[in-house]
């Protein structure tokens, strides 16, 4: 194993009865490595987690951890594990809930409650340390749960949907975080979400998995470059254009023809659309100013890709 890889998947495979599961996963997670894992619901994300977790049996492969990072005698101690359904302690405390985590990750008890005050601190949860737990609104209990997942520096993060309840300043925060952490200290994170936004925003790979087989591991950027069969152009002007030519722009982009909020003309393009000609219809009714030429969001190429599949 390479020194710099945290944990690799060999020849995974978790089969139910039912016969679903994942077959045959091949992975390996370096250090900085801050991976999304994306698929549809039913897909495999929760299984290759839990697998990952230790809490769901293989029924073939192995995982190997990197001894330098994780020795199988403390596992809390190297795992950061948020699983898909809530595990939080009803009857204790906000703060007690991030302490009893860190007090089964080994950590020494006069550290801990430095410990707890940070993670707190990240999910904004600071002023609330005293509470039950059951007298908070659902998504603040998602944030016990990242709090105690988190308060002890693991090595890997295995987050299972950690953003679903959470407002969109906390999911911000969060991932701001680990992508902070990922950067700086020596970690990988695996975190699976439908918020494809918020993935392609801070992830740097994904995961993609579909009915339980792996469709793509490597580079966001990479995965839209190469299966995004569109383009999008950000088209400034001055003036008025007609219906009439937005018309004929429609049936040339296929429809794909929007207006944005500040009134530019946004065409999402078949790479085999000729520009050119587009470019001199609209000067036919308008004067350009400026023509932008981007990439399609990580979200609108998975949709298309799965429109497809
Ligand atoms: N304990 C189980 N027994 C039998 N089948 C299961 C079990 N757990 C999951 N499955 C099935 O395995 C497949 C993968 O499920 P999994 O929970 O891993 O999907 P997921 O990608 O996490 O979905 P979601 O986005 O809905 O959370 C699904 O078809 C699911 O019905």
């Amino acid at each position: 194993m390479n020194e710099n890889t945290i944990l690799k998947i060999e020849d995974v495979s978790v089969i139910y009865e039912n016969g679903k599961g994942i077959s045959n996963f091949n992975l390996n997670f370096d250090k900085g490595d801050f991976v999304a894992l994306v698929g549809s619901n039913g897909a495999g994300k929760s299984t290759l987690i839990n697998a990952i977790s230790g809490i769901q049996k293989l029924n073939n492969g192995r995982i190997e951890f990197n001894d330098k990072y994780i020795t199988s005698k403390y596992p809390y101690n190297i795992l950061g594990f948020s699983p898909q359904s809530q595990v939080i302690d009803w009857y204790l405390t906000v703060a007690d809930n991030v302490k009893l985590g860190l007090l089964l990750a080994g950590k020494k008890t006069k550290e801990v409650q430095s410990m707890v005050d940070e993670a707190l601190d990240i999910v904004n949860l600071k002023g609330k340390q005293d509470l039950s737990v059951d007298q908070l609104s659902g998504g603040q209990q998602q944030r016990v749960q990242i709090a105690r997942a988190i308060a002890h520096n693991p090595y890997f993060y295995l987050l299972d949907e950690p953003t679903t309840g959470l407002d969109a300043e906390s999911s911000e925060k969060f991932l701001r975080y680990l992508k902070s952490k990922t950067e700086n200290e020596e970690c990988a994170v695996l975190l699976s979400s439908h918020d494809l936004t918020l993935l392609e925003n801070y992830c740097k790979k994904m995961i993609y998995i579909d009915q339980g087989e792996i469709v793509y591991f490597g580079n966001i950027k990479d995965f839209v470059n190469n299966n995004s069969n569109r383009k999008r152009y950000i088209v400034e002007y001055n003036g008025e254009l007609d219906s009439e030519v937005l018309n004929e722009l429609k049936v040339i982009a296929k429809d794909v023809v929007m207006i944005d909020e500040n009134n530019n003309l946004v065409l999402d393009l078949d790479l085999d659309v000729n520009v050119s000609s587009l470019i001199s219809i609209i000067e036919k009714n308008v004067k350009l100013i400026n023509i932008k030429n981007e990439n399609i969001s990580l979200r609108d190429t998975y949709l298309n890709m799965k429109g497809r599949r």
